[in-house]
């Protein structure tokens, strides 16, 4: 078969006849892991580990995307890989993050993406506060230049939010993560949504971004993505979401009723956007409308943008990131003349930039053998606390390796609670004040943690899932330090 042609396997997601070849614009190569040096952690999705990875002969640098084939399996997770891959492969435009080859062994797929040394949208938000009108404006005209492509393409996104959308080292935002998206017209690449698992009326996305319709079971339209839009312009503006409860059901019975409240300080033309686009009836958010994207790109709050110079200019400046603070133009640290770009260079670091696992072909002998040691680094970045009050809890002999501040979710209710992870392997919870017992994650080789953002996780046990925020924004550290005790020999 020659290279970029594959055949399509029988279960494909895409609408393709079994043995026909698709021939892609990023083949599946012959690589192997061995073959890239790898840089830091770019982040964390809920089925992947996106690491800096440059290939040592051509010295070309890509953003590898690293999923567990087990746990995209056990997920049910196998339609939104193949969906990604093959509508990366098929949109072709600066706004959008670039595929470049994809391969695989025994554990993982691997996709070999465009690095975007920005870092998410979501970062400058919180780094920033808030960002001011013309920076908001900015972004905001990038996110419908690219908007109107993937849409024009036939394709809805369905989960855009602070967190998909990357920033270029110049601040150019990219879109990421089509995993979820909705094919409304069948691609050239012969995609179509024939999927098994039609999830053209399912809920799909975040509760902070959904639209009420898709919340009410009717079917997705580009009306989804521009609601989604309203939520990030008003983000940008304020700091946070503009509906968000105290729990996912909370959140949305805001969505549902339209609970907004739109900030005095916002000027007059964004908040008269922002309400356009929060329209509860999606035909009628400009942009989806017969007036198409002419009706958004109009309006009075872009007034000044220039749309065909947009890429051309210059982007807001990126606020760093507080760990390469000092240096640069914002963009992440870790830059490639003064990194090692080895595993060494990976297990030397904090557990939190170990992306290897136990049972991966990451794993090396450069890292640290025993869990603990791994883990020692970890619970110092999740508190800076001694963990003196926590001691009447363990066992003789028994070491903390992680514990923080959390707030438990459980039905209607909110808890604060102490987490505690400790060699033995243990994982609890307690009363921060009362230093009270409260209950235990019950220890399995089958746990595990599926992180939302930085805040938001859920730790999984096959019997129950436990919904958690770090109250101090670690919930990457978490799934890291639970995942590698689990994987741990
Ligand atoms: N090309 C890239 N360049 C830099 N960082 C990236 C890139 N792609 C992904 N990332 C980082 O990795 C994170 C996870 O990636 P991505 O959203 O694609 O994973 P996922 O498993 O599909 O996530 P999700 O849980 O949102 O479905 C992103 O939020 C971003 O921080």
């Amino acid at each position: 078969m020659a290279a970029g042609e594959e055949e399509c396997a029988p279960s494909t997601a895409s609408s393709c006849k079994p043995g026909s070849k698709l021939t892609f614009r990023a083949p599946q190569q012959p690589y192997t892991y061995q073959d890239f040096a790898y840089g830091r952690l770019l982040g964390m999705g809920s089925y992947s580990k996106v690491v800096r990875a440059k290939k040592k002969d051509s010295g070309a640098e890509f953003a590898l995307k690293i999923m567990d084939k087990k746990h995209i399996t056990k997920e049910n997770k196998v339609a939104y890989v193949k969906m990604e891959r093959l509508i990366l492969d098929h949109l072709d435009h600066p706004g959008v993050v670039r595929l470049f080859f994809t391969f695989q062994d025994t554990h993982n797929l691997y996709m070999g993406l465009e690095c975007c040394h920005g870092g998410e949208l979501f970062d400058q938000i919180r780094r920033k506060g808030r960002l001011s009108l013309e920076e908001a404006r900015f972004y905001a005209a990038e996110i419908v230049d690219v908007l109107e492509y993937i849409h024009g393409q036939g394709l809805i996104h369905r989960d855009l939010k602070p967190e998909n959308l990357l920033l270029t080292a110049d601040g150019h935002i990219k879109v990421a993560d089509f995993g979820s998206a909705k094919v409304t017209t069948p691609l050239q690449n012969g995609l179509s949504d024939a999927q098994a698992d039609d999830k053209s009326c399912t809920f799909v996305g975040t509760a902070e971004y959904v639209s009420p319709e898709v919340l009410n079971g009717h079917p997705v339209t580009i009306g989804a993505d521009l609601w989604a839009l309203g939520c990030i312009i008003y983000q940008m503006l304020e700091g946070r979401p503009p509906f968000k409860g105290g729990s996912e059901y909370l959140t949305f019975q805001k969505v549902l009723a339209k609970d907004l409240v739109i900030p005095s300080h916002f000027p007059s033309a964004a908040k008269e956007l922002i309400n356009k686009l929060l329209n509860l009836e999606p035909d009628k958010r400009p942009g989806a409308g017969p007036a198409g994207y002419a009706a958004l790109k109009s309006h009075a709050f872009f007034s000044g943008i220039e749309w065909l110079k947009l890429r051309q200019s210059a982007a807001p400046g990126l606020a760093p990131s507080p760990s390469s603070q000092g240096g640069g133009n914002g963009a992440e640290s870790d830059d490639s003349e003064n990194s090692d770009w080895d595993l060494a260079h990976l297990g030397g670091r904090v557990s939190r930039l170990d992306v290897s696992d136990a049972s991966s072909p990451m794993s090396s002998s450069n890292e640290p053998s025993s869990p603990s040691a791994v883990l020692a680094s970890a619970a110092r970045l999740l508190d800076e606390n001694v963990h003196e009050p926590w001691q009447k809890f363990l066992f003789e002999g028994e070491t903390i390796l992680a514990s923080s501040r959390v707030r438990k979710f459980r039905k209607l209710s909110v808890k604060k609670r102490q987490l505690i992870l400790t060699d033995r392997p243990r994982l609890f919870y307690v009363h921060p004040i009362k230093l009270v017992f409260k209950g235990e994650v019950p220890w399995s080789r089958d746990i595990y943690v599926r992180v939302e953002n930085d805040l938001k996780f859920c730790i999984c046990t096959p019997k129950r899932t436990y919904n958690l925020e770090d109250t101090k924004g670690q919930a990457r550290v978490w799934k890291e330090s639970i995942e590698k005790l689990v994987n741990a020999k």
